[in-house]
């Protein structure tokens, strides 16, 4: 059996300790560096480390993956925040370290995966859409990440479709009442202690709504997603975003 050493970075964070735990259960992975705030990023080379599992803050991931792509080593990514600019910036150093790989997985969940997917699927069948992402008080960004990406998928699903635009009179808005807009599709984002993860994508024709709705109510639900990008990536150069391409969704 082949053995991948991993890193976790944000170690001692509410992921990155779940994290920790389902490397060191994992029979074909071996725990080698557990690094937070301030620790030395050498350590991970130290520790011969193949792939680095970052779960840290939108602030600090960057200045992580440069470190990481720079010295070899392949990175899961489950911290948010991304957007173009960012992504673009890593295949930058991607393009300059031929081999390494780094997957960026708004959720590692299974269930988010298939929510997404659904979603996609559903979009070009109804004519209004809106997404209302769910969580604990203690998360620093909003939209979430998998808001983000569901947006996108959606957006991306409608105009592929020609859908007609997305009927909404609103002239006098109170700011933030309507939510943010992605690619045109409103999210809308509660914090609200004793909750884990949960989204709702709700769809609307006249006379009939579609929901779909996912819940992490633990974060084990996100373990068997992390261990599966990092049996990948190891075998995956470049940039890859979102686990689904390392499922068989068909
Ligand atoms: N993709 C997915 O499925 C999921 C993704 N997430 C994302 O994962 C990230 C972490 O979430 P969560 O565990 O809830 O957050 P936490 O705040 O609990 O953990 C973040 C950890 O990162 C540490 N940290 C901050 N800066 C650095 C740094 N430069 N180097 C190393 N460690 C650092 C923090 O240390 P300190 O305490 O000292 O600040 C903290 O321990 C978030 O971006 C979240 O959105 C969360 C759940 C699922
Ligand atoms: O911060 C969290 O907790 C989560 N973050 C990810 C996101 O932003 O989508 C994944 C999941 O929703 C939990």
């Amino acid at each position: 059996m082949r053995m991948i050493k991993v890193g976790v970075l944000g170690a001692s964070g509410k992921m990155g300790a779940q994290t920790c735990l389902a490397v060191q259960d994992a029979a074909d992975c071996e725990l080698v560096a557990q690094l937070g705030r301030g620790d030395d990023l050498a350590e991970l080379t130290k520790a011969g480390a193949q792939v680095a599992v970052d779960l840290t803050r939108p602030e600090a991931v960057m200045t992580n993956l440069q470190w990481c792509i720079e010295n070899g080593i392949h990175a899961v990514v489950g911290t948010t925040g991304w957007d173009e600019e960012r992504l673009a910036t890593l295949r930058s150093w991607l393009d300059a370290a031929p081999g390494v790989g780094v997957l960026i997985a708004p959720n590692f969940s299974i269930g988010a995966m298939l929510m997404m997917q659904f979603a996609a699927k559903a979009a070009r069948f109804y004519e209004s859409v809106e997404i209302i992402e769910l969580h604990h008080p203690d998360k620093v960004d909003a939209p979430s990440g998998t808001a983000r990406r569901t947006a996108e998928l959606v957006a991306a699903a409608r105009q592929e479709a020609g859908s007609v635009p997305i009927p909404d009179s609103t002239t006098d808005e109170l700011d933030g009442a309507r939510g943010a807009q992605i690619e045109g599709i409103r999210v809308h984002g509660v914090r609200l202690r004793g909750l884990i993860a949960h989204q709702e994508v709700l769809f609307g024709n006249e006379g009939e709504m579609l929901t779909i709705r996912h819940d992490s109510m633990s974060r084990v639900s996100f373990m068997a997603g992390v261990l599966l990008g990092v049996r990948r990536i190891v075998d995956t150069p470049g940039l890859t975003v979102g686990l689904e391409h390392f499922m068989d969704l068909s």
